[in-house]
């Protein structure tokens, strides 16, 4: 196993309703500690305007739209997300080796391109429901196989569950950044989540980021539960 050694890890998921609610949490976060995460209901609410605001106060920003459609229609849409500065977005995986690489050539295009990242398999999949979407065998044999098609592609990373980073890792080398939500606390509650690590853990694995949304928003105090996390990585 190789433990990353990536500065700021964590990556906050801004899974709020609206601009105010997120920026409540905004205003007490450093951007030299952490970067967060702008997803779809975010964004649908807020749209691009938001983006901007929280780029231009400091923070890197990983648009997570997840991102799986025709090529030509995904390459428009991560330039578009090139455009507005963030720094990392996602696309889906199972979109296929011709729109990973659309993708990835578009960026080829841009001044400051983000990290494009394939999402492998959901963490919030079990075995059961891969098998009830059609795909047979183990869910991590399906991660691995996604994730050689993404570095094949010649996109820069992945997301998986932290209980697939070592496994890419091993295959893998330094060649994909790892991403992974997912991540627990071993208080926390694991919601929705069903492939779940704890930070500490997740990093030991060779996850580079730990996307962490609800131990940290919905938490009484979430600056104390980002604390507890950061002292548990150091
Ligand atoms: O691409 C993602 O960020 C993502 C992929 C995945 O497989 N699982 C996953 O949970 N996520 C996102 O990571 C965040 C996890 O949030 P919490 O479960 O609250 O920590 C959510 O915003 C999800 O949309």
């Amino acid at each position: 196993m190789t433990k990353s050694t990536t500065d700021r890890p964590l990556i906050i998921a801004l899974d709020y309703p609206n601009a105010a609610a997120a920026w409540t949490l905004l205003h007490q976060l450093d951007p030299r500690r952490c970067r967060v995460k702008i997803g779809k209901e975010l964004f649908t609410r807020e749209g691009p305007a938001l983006v901007k605001q929280v780029i231009a106060a400091g923070f890197d920003v990983f648009l997570d739209l997840k991102f799986h459609d025709i090529p030509n229609t995904v390459a428009a849409a991560v330039a578009a997300a090139a455009d507005l500065g963030v720094w990392m977005v996602n696309v889906h995986a199972s979109g296929g080796p011709r729109m990973l690489i659309a993708a990835r050539e578009r960026l080829a295009t841009v001044a400051q391109p983000p990290l494009l990242i394939a999402v492998t398999v959901l963490t919030s999949f079990d075995q059961a429901e891969l098998a009830a979407v059609g795909c047979a065998g183990e869910t991590a044999a399906r991660v691995l196989h996604l994730a050689r098609l993404t570095a094949a592609a010649g996109l820069d990373g992945v997301v998986c569950s932290p209980q697939e980073a070592a496994l890419i890792r091993a295959d893998s080398g330094a060649r994909l950044v790892l991403v992974t939500p997912g991540v627990r606390p071993l208080t926390a509650a694991t919601d929705d989540q069903q492939r779940v690590m704890t930070p500490a853990a997740a990093r030991a694995a060779g996850a580079d980021y730990l996307v962490i949304g609800r131990p940290i928003t919905a938490a009484p105090d979430p600056l104390a539960a980002l604390a507890a996390i950061e002292s548990e990585l150091n």
